[in-house]
């Protein structure tokens, strides 16, 4: 999608609340808006996700979109998963599909409990919750969160974290505002600064303004630039000593990451890292032998590396996250040339 020239302002006679706005929005990409209060970011966000029209410019190859508000209106006489199911038909869902996907995203925010209650019932957090759902009911190309993370509890940040990434992954686009700078910090492709005079492009690995880190952050990831130009043959030798984790049994996911920093080639240091992730994964290089990793985790851990994954520094790109095939490992593996070490 893209924004060619366009501008903003509420009245015929008001002021300009944005002008000259030219915004690239690629498949596969999540795209950070910043800017101080009152800049114009809400109305941006706004425009792109298609609830709000310019008043000049243009708009053009608009993907399928969905919004969360930072404030969800609350008040309409539904519960929550009736007016999750009424919005997934609205959407061309059958009324039951629409119903189970509903409750599948509220369980996995962890409002499951609260399907059947009034929205104006909801605290804010859950209504929050209810906000997230409807936007992700219908599997949007393009999703536009403007401080979604807002009165969320930790785990349910965790989630959203996580469907971001794996969105991307999937070729989605994702476009976020948020007032916490280490939300998603250096993760994001790209980065605007929404000023008076159109949108500034910013560095996109760079923080903004802080480099706090989690505190559940990843273990043992080295940034990239240790080693800069590392061959994979050089890999393989220099990793064999290094633990790798056994292929996990059980419900797998496979994560494919591509190796953070400029170096291209993921270093025996990352790959020493990547292995003492949470789950402990089982780490081969990635198809082009090159550029990406596979890990293969316990499902039950995939979540907690993932978010590793992301908030190492730099952190890595998740370019694909996917269920394992249910096949045991067998007994005795074939050997694998691109298994590390
Ligand atoms: N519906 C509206 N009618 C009139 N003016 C509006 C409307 N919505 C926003 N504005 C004005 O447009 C300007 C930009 O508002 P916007 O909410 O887009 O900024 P923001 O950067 O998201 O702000 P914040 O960081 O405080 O959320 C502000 O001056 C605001 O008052």
């Amino acid at each position: 999608m893209r924004l060619d020239g366009v501008g903003r302002r509420y009245g015929a006679r008001g002021p300009w609340v944005l002008r000259n706005i030219d915004l690239d929005l690629p498949r596969r990409s999540l795209v950070r808006v910043e800017g101080h209060n009152g800049s114009g970011k809400s109305t941006l966000l706004r425009i792109v996700a298609g609830i709000d029209a310019p008043s000049k410019g243009r708009i053009t190859g608009r993907p399928r979109s969905a919004y969360v508000p930072e404030r969800f209106p609350a008040a309409l006489p539904f519960t929550a998963v009736g007016y999750l199911t009424h919005l997934g038909r609205i959407h061309g869902l059958r009324g039951p599909a629409a119903a189970r996907r509903a409750t599948d995203w509220l369980e996995r925010f962890g409002a499951g409990g609260h399907a059947r209650t009034p929205l104006a019932e909801l605290s804010k957090g859950t209504s929050q919750k209810v906000a997230l759902t409807q936007a992700l009911l219908a599997d949007p190309e393009l999703l536009v969160l403007d401080e979604a993370w807002t009165g969320l509890d930790p785990a349910a940040r965790d989630v959203l974290d996580r469907t971001v990434a794996e969105r991307v992954a999937a070729g989605g686009t994702v476009v976020f505002v948020d007032h916490d700078p280490r939300r998603l910090a250096g993760a994001a492709d790209a980065r605007y600064r929404v000023s008076g005079d159109g949108l500034d492009r910013l560095p996109a690995g760079a923080g903004t303004g802080t480099d706090a880190r989690p505190a559940d952050a990843g273990t043992g990831i080295r940034p990239a630039d240790v080693e800069t130009g590392a061959r994979p043959a050089d890999v393989a030798t220099d990793a064999r000593s290094a633990h790798n984790g056994a292929l996990p049994t059980g419900p797998r996911v496979i994560i494919e990451a591509e190796a953070p920093g400029a170096a291209g080639h993921p270093t025996p240091r990352d790959l020493t890292g990547l292995a003492e992730l949470p789950g402990r994964p089982y780490v081969t290089r990635g198809p082009d032998g090159g550029t990406t990793v596979r890990l293969a985790v316990a499902a039950a851990h995939s979540d907690a590396l993932l978010r590793a994954l992301l908030a190492a520094h730099p952190p890595w790109h998740i370019r694909a996250v996917a269920p394992a095939p249910p096949s045991p490992p067998p007994a005795a593996p074939a050997p694998d040339e691109n298994r590390y070490p």
